[in-house]
């Protein structure tokens, strides 16, 4: 009997998506399975956080279909917020709110999109925090806290609703370089406990250590996908060859 195959988390179908005239995603196709660690590179304005926001339904695409699970999001009937309680994603600047402790930034999407009653948000953003070595911080307003453990903490709010997937736009490029190496062990874990992840990056020893599949994009076109090892040590695509010297050479 052969296996049937388990429905993708993520299935991106020949997504276009055009800011006016100009066409910034021309035909993006993308599966993710559970577990999967899918890492996208390519230049800056490639379009990478373009991808991510339409999968998150922040942008309205132009064409093609985007499905979570088996339900098309992308759907004109299909609720927004209930979609996004589905994904946890985040981004570059970490937009904690100023005004609320960590344990009440962890908790609040679970108390107010979900409704699950304070004390058991708290407990389970207090397993959070101990999971991100931060239980010490609950109380604490974010600006106490250095970047990399309010990228963690926005990670563990993230985490809080038990999403399907994660999105992670850029999360280590405003961290001072001795700050990154925590946030990548924090997703190094997750990978291990799991999680499905699809995370945009410049940081190309990041994508090497985490992906289990590197995506690299060029204005708006998947150029080439495989294994970081393919990508990275002998790339198909003389594109992805070019854009990998680059980066070794930046001021050559
Ligand atoms: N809201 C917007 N309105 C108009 N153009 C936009 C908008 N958002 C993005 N763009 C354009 O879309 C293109 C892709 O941008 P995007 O941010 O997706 O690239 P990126 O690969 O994530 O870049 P970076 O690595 O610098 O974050 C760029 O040319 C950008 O200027």
């Amino acid at each position: 009997m052969s296996a049937e195959r388990a429905t993708p988390v993520l299935r991106v179908e020949g997504v276009v998506k055009r800011f006016g005239e100009h066409p910034v995603l021309r035909g993006i196709d993308l599966e993710v399975e559970a577990h999967e660690v899918v890492v996208l590179i390519g230049a800056s304005g490639s379009g990478k956080s373009t991808l991510l926001k339409t999968i998150n339904l922040l942008e309205q695409i132009d064409d093609g279909r985007i499905f979570l699970g088996d339900e098309d999001i992308t759907d004109p009937r299909v609720n927004a917020d209930r979609v996004r309680a589905r994904i946890g994603v985040v981004f570059q600047h970490y937009n904690l709110f100023p005004h609320m402790n960590v344990l009440d930034n962890v908790t609040l999407a679970a108390r107010q999109v979900f409704g699950i009653p304070r004390p058991e948000a708290e407990r389970v953003g207090l397993g959070l925090l101990e999971r991100i070595g931060l239980v010490e911080k609950a109380k604490e307003f974010p600006d106490r806290l250095s970047g990399g453990q309010q990228q963690r903490v926005a990670i563990a709010r993230a985490l809080a609703t038990d999403p399907e997937l994660l999105l992670l736009d850029e999360i280590t490029s405003a961290l001072d370089p001795q700050l990154v190496g925590e946030v990548l062990d924090l997703v190094r874990e997750l990978k291990a406990g799991g999680s499905t992840i699809v995370m945009a990056t410049h940081e190309m020893s990041f994508a090497r250590r985490v992906a289990d599949r590197v995506v690299y994009l060029k204005d708006g076109r998947i150029i080439e996908s495989g294994p970081p090892e393919q990508i990275f040590e002998s790339p198909q695509r003389e594109e992805t060859r070019e854009f990998l010297a680059r980066l070794r050479e930046p001021f050559a």
